[in-house]
C-alpha cells in the first residue's frame, strides 16, 4: 500500500462466535468511512431460506442442488447493515435459535460456500473507500490479499457470557455448550473452515473492553494506511 494515500483498504476480521467481530467491524468501518459486510448474516440468510423452503438440512446434496436459488442482498452501510432474501428483510428472522442451530450444516456445503464467497468478493470489489469484512474464512479464503487481517479470540467463558447477555440472559452454560459445538463444526469442516490466516494479527479480547478492541483495530488500519 502506498504511504499515506487513502487507498481503498480491505480489512478481514475473523474469529469464533462472541469474540466481538460484528461490533468491532461495524465501529471500525463507521469510524474510518469504510463499508461493512457481515458474512455470517449471509450464511444465516441462505439457511433461513433452506429451512423455510422445506429443504432437508441433513441432506447436503439437496442443499447443493438449490444453493443458487435465493437472491441474497447485503447492505454495507456500517450504520445500517441490511440483509434480504428474495426481497424480504430477514435481519430479525436469521437470528432465531432455529437458524443458529442449522447454519453450520448449511455453511459446510461447498456449493453454498462458493456461491456466497462470490457475493462477498463482488461486494468487496465494489467498495470504493474500502471495506471491513467479518466472518470465519475471510483472511484465509475469501480475501487472502486483504491489506489487514485480524483474528479475534476470547475464552469460551467470556464469549458465552457476552452471547447470553445478548440473548436476554439465556443460560450461560447452555450458551457456552452451543458456542463450542458450533465452533467445532465451523473449524472442522472440509471447505474453508474457521481458521486464523498465517499473516493475521491475533487479538485476544477476553480481558479487553469493546472500546479497547475497536481502538486496537483502528490503529492497525491506520498503520497499514501509513505504510508501516
Ligand atoms: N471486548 C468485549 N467486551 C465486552 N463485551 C463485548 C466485547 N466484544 C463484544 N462484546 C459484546 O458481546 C456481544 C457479542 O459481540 P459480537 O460483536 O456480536 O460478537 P461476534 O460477532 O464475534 O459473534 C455483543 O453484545 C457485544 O456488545
Ligand atoms: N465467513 C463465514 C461467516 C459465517 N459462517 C457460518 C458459521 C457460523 O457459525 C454461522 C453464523 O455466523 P455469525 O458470524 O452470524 O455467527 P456469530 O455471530 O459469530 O455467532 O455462519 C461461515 O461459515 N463463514
Amino acid at each position: 500500500m502506498e504511504n499515506g494515500a487513502a487507498q481503498p483498504v480491505i480489512v478481514a476480521i475473523d474469529g469464533p462466535s462472541g469474540t466481538g467481530k460484528s461490533s468491532t467491524s461495524k465501529a471500525v468501518a463507521a469510524q474510518l468511512g469504510l463499508s461493512y459486510l457481515d458474512t455470517g448474516a449471509q450464511y444465516r440468510a441462505i439457511t433461513w431460506w433452506m429451512v423455510t423452503s422445506g429443504i432437508d438440512i441433513e441432506d447436503p446434496t439437496a442443499i447443493a442442488a438449490v444453493a443458487g436459488k435465493p437472491e441474497i442482498v447485503s447492505g454495507t452501510d456500517p450504520l445500517d447493515p441490511t440483509i434480504s432474501v428474495d426481497g424480504t428483510d430477514v435481519a430479525a428472522a436469521i437470528r432465531t435459535q432455529e437458524v443458529t442451530s442449522q447454519v453450520s450444516a448449511v455453511s459446510a456445503v461447498p456449493e453454498v460456500r462458493s456461491r456466497i464467497t462470490e457475493l462477498q468478493r463482488s461486494l468487496a470489489a465494489a467498495a470504493e473507500q474500502g471495506i471491513v469484512v467479518e466472518g470465519r474464512d475471510i483472511g484465509t479464503t475469501v480475501l487472502p490479499d486483504a491489506d489487514l487481517k485480524v483474528f479475534l479470540t476470547a475464552s469460551a467463558e467470556a464469549r458465552a457470557a457476552r452471547r447470553s447477555g445478548e440473548l436476554k440472559g439465556a443460560d450461560v452454560a447452555a450458551t457456552r455448550e452451543a458456542l463450542i459445538k458450533r465452533d467445532a463444526a465451523d473449524s472442522s469442516r472440509k471447505t474453508s473452515p474457521l481458521a486464523k490466516a498465517d499473516d493475521a494479527v491475533e487479538v485476544d479480547t477476553t480481558e479487553l473492553t469493546l472500546a479497547q478492541v475497536i481502538e486496537c483495530v483502528v490503529t492497525l488500519v491506520e498503520e497499514k494506511r501509513a505504510g508501516k
